[in-house]
């Protein structure tokens, strides 16, 4: 028998990018809500139960209850959310973070995906200070940029709806300014730092895609680590991986500019070291709704139910 698996919040933005990688797949059943009972507990309840995984696609308070719905032992639960992120009952779904995080997560029933910006930081910083090369206590300020979409379909109506009441002819702006987004805490855990860091997010007029930087005084850093030595701890700490792709000094050194859109529909998620010795851009590019959400959750679901690792997603 295939295995099942429900989305749910399948309608929504990620969700329905979920569905789409999982729709032309033969190797699992997918198990659809009647857009009617899309928010009947009972429903919901039934469906969850009699599926080997469910993906939640769902804001954090939705996502809580939907947990509770699920009383089957065997059920594996992927939670899109922020509700789960930094609980140590979760495994954090992000594969190529760490050796073991694989064997994790396939051994898991509770999985939480990681933030679209958190993925980008987690992969540019954690690798650095796992080799000390740069201190734990280092104050990290994060700039970043993502298309509207991060924003799900609130945000999609502003950008793309005329009639909408919040609609908005911005092309671009920046927001988070009281520091108190979602995503600073799961950047600190992961990325092993002692202080949240600074975040910075801004939106633009373009559906998806994102770039995330962190810049890094090298000249200031104990040690004085070069760039050359940066780009080698992430090259080494992704070698091998099919979706994490770190580009050598030369790559770097021959771009002038990067926009956020060129990792659109892939799960790929790309690192850069920019700059020189003294000062270095770090650089993260991905899909906020492939290796930012929707990629990820497949790639995740892959691994707990023991198919190739990227059946039905695109490096
Ligand atoms: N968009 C992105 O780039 C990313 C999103 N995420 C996370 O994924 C989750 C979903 O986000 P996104 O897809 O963007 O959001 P959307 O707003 O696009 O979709 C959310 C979906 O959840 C449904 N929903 C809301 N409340 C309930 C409820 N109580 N019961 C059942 N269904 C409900 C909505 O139904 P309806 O509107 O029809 O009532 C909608 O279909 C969020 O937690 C978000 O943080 C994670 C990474 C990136
Ligand atoms: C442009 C925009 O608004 N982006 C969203 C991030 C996407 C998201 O929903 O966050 P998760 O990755 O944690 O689920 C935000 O800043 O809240």
């Amino acid at each position: 028998m295939l295995p099942k698996v429900f989305i749910d919040g399948e309608a929504g933005t990620t969700g329905l990018q979920i569905a789409e990688r999982l729709r032309a797949r033969n190797d699992l059943e997918l198990i659809s809500i009647d857009p009617a009972k899309r928010k009947d507990n009972d429903e919901r309840a039934r469906l969850m139960n009699m599926s080997d995984a469910v993906i939640l696609c769902l804001p954090d308070e939705a996502a809580r209850l939907g947990v509770s719905l699920v009383t089957s032992p065997n059920t594996v639960i992927i939670d899109a959310s922020t509700a789960h992120r930094v609980n140590n009952s979760w495994t954090y779904g992000f594969p190529e973070m760490d050796k073991n995080q694989r064997a994790a997560i396939r051994a898991s029933r509770r999985i939480s995906n990681p933030g679209c910006y958190p993925t980008g930081v987690i992969a540019l910083l954690r690798p650095l200070i796992s080799k000390w090369l740069l201190p734990t206590s280092w104050p990290i300020v994060v700039s970043a940029v993502s298309g509207y979409s991060g924003g799900g379909k609130a945000m999609i109506a502003e950008f793309e709806d005329t009639e909408s009441e919040t609609s908005t002819d911005e092309n671009f702006r920046i927001y988070g300014l009281t520091q108190k987004h979602k995503h600073p805490p799961e950047m600190r855990k992961y990325s092993r730092l002692e202080h949240l860091p600074v975040f910075m997010p801004s939106v633009g007029r373009f559906a998806q895609g994102m770039i995330i930087e962190i810049g890094l005084p090298l000249w200031a850093i104990p040690g004085k680590p070069k760039r050359a030595q940066l780009q080698a701890a992430l090259a080494a700490a992704y070698e091998g991986e099919r979706f994490v792709k770190v580009a050598t000094l030369a790559e770097c050194d021959a771009m002038t500019g990067l926009e956020p859109e060129a990792c659109n529909g892939t799960n790929r998620l790309e690192l850069f070291v920019f700059g020189s010795d003294e000062e270095v851009r770090l650089v993260a590019r991905l899909d906020n709704l492939g290796k930012g959400a929707s990629g990820a959750a497949v790639q995740n679901l892959n691994i707990s139910l023991g198919f190739d690792e990227d059946a039905g997603l695109i490096a």
